[in-house]
């Protein structure tokens, strides 16, 4: 067994824990952290990178589709996924690895575990046990993992996960997806274009991404509609069960049957607190791990956790930007600085995080929607437009299909929450989380003159719609 002193300990080298070691080592620390996996975490080879990979080409058809003049292809699906791939650097972390020892920070390959104050103890492969110990701080950044729902005969029909589908070798010609939000939605959506002719989508609820705007699941849904794909809207699998075939039979409640070659449940994450020591530091394993603002473990002097974790967005540039708040804030702690400069406290949380969902058309928001905005008490006005009507937007294809909402807090006449739904607005939310982060007055906003003809001309017609 041996023993390993060092300043601060990370355990899990996704995308939020390397940059707690990126910063922590850029202000002097020494940095071990600990991966059972891949270094790179989900998001490198399981879930961004190789869903958009995906669905790239899917968005170019689209694009493609609304000019008059060019031709569509058929698409090459093995040169698809050897792009692919390459994005996700063929499950080879090297690459990952090297960039860690060039921080330089320690990478220590197995399973780590809280098991004490200050301490990690990491298992490898090959059951070799280390024991890491912390002079300041241990960082848990363990990520999420999938949610299967208690279905009869579910798990048994072994369904795939989010990470089959990303990194699917043989696209199957029938496909069934449980879920409506972001993995469902756009998994779908790639597999369909790459060749799932019958793709059918099983939503609880009554719309799709029930987090944001309704007015852009409806979109998605109408496109879903059009481009052939069927969705079951108020309905849930009760029985599913795999024939020796390999036929996918889900029973579903409103008495229907589908039949599938491969079934994708995509019904949401759960934090991977499972078997991370949790208990030494008083915490329940069921729950995220709860942080302050800081990132810090409440009542605690040395625990910190950040991204999927912690529960509070599960997105890879909010678990970096939680990366970037807990590494300097270890720093300035434990070189006995100030912890209370503005850039050590998470605020971009509370405001609702930006998000773009890659499905065509593209969903972006950041900050509320009206619905939770009027929630939480705020004195709301919203303003909608067609994002059909902007100039910039029209020229970008025939038929182009879009809306955009802004929601205004009327005290004090600043945006709450924006949400885009329309091909190409991914660039958009920017601006828009620049506006509501920075809380810009509308009457400073008004002179932000966008260029013509680009669809940013959405933000003037928002205003005018306001009455500005
Ligand atoms: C299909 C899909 C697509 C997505 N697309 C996007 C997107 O486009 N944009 C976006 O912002 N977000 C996206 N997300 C979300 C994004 O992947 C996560 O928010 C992000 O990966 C979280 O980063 P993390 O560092 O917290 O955890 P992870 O990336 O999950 O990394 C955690 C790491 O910890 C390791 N680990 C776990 N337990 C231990 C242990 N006990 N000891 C040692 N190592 C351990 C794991 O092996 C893993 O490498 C997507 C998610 C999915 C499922
Ligand atoms: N582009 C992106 O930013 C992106 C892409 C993919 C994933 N992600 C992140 O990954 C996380 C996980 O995504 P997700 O789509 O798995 O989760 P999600 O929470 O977005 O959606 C889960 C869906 O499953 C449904 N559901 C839940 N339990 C169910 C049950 N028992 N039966 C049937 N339906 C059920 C919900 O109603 C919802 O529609 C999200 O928080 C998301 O932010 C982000």
């Amino acid at each position: 067994m041996a023993d390993v002193e060092i300043d601060v300990v990370v355990v899990g080298a996704g995308p939020a824990g390397e940059n707690v070691a990126d910063r922590v080592v850029r202000a002097g620390l020494t940095c071990a952290v600990v991966e059972e996996h891949l270094a790179g975490g989900e998001c490198s080879y399981y879930a961004c990178i190789p869903s958009k990979a995906l669905l790239r080409p899917m968005d170019l058809m689209g694009e493609v589709g609304r000019v008059p003049g060019l031709e569509l292809g058929p698409v090459n699906v093995s040169k698809v996924l050897a792009r692919r791939d390459e994005a996700i650097s063929h499950l080879d972390d090297s690459g990952q690895a090297e960039w860690i020892a060039k921080l330089p920070a320690t990478l220590l390959r197995g399973r780590g575990r809280l098991t004490g104050e200050r301490e990690v103890t990491v298992t490898g492969a090959d059951g070799a046990v280390t024991v890491v110990r912390a002079r300041h701080a241990v960082v848990l950044a363990t990520g999420s993992v999938p949610v299967v729902p208690p279905v009869e005969g579910l798990a048994e029909a072994k369904p795939w996960s989010s990470r089959d589908a990303t990194t699917v070798r043989e696209v199957p010609r029938r496909l069934a997806v449980i879920g409506g939000g972001v993995v469902a939605c756009e998994m779908t959506q790639a597999l369909h274009a790459l060749g799932a002719e019958e793709t059918t989508l099983i939503v609880r609820g009554g719309r799709l991404l029930e987090r944001v705007e309704p007015f852009a699941g409806e979109l998605l849904a109408e496109a879903f509609g059009k481009s052939g794909i069927d969705v079951r809207f108020n309905t849930e699998a009760r029985r599913v069960e795999r024939s020796a075939d390999g036929t996918v039979t889900l029973h579903l409640s409103d008495g229907s049957t589908v039949e599938a070659d491969e079934l994708l449940v995509a019904t949401g994450r759960r934090p991977a607190t499972g078997d991370l020591g949790l208990d030494v530091a008083g915490l329940d394993v069921k729950k995220p791990v709860e942080v302050d603002d800081s990132m810090r473990v409440p009542g605690s002097e040395w625990l910190y956790a950040v991204g999927d974790l912690n529960g509070r967005n599960l997105l890879t540039h909010m678990g970096k930007y939680q990366a970037r708040v807990c590494g300097d804030v270890i720093a300035a702690r434990a070189k006995g600085e100030s912890d209370d400069r503005p850039s050590l406290h998470d605020t971009a949380d509370g405001y609702g995080a930006p998000q773009v969902v890659f499905t065509d058309p593209q969903v972006s928001a950041v900050g509320l929607t009206e619905a939770a905005a009027r929630d939480k008490g705020f004195d709301v006005r919203a303003v909608e437009y067609d994002l059909g009507n902007v100039g910039g937007a029209y020229l970008l294809g025939d038929g182009y299909k879009g809306r955009a909402k802004a929601v205004v807090d009327e005290r004090r006449k600043v945006l709450l929450g924006v949400t885009f739904a329309g091909p190409g607005v991914a660039e958009l939310v920017h601006a828009a989380t620049i506006a509501v982060t920075a809380e810009v007055p509308l009457e400073k906003l008004w002179h932000a003159v966008p260029s013509f003809p680009t669809v940013s001309e959405i933000w003037l017609r928002l205003l005018e719609e306001y009455g500005l």
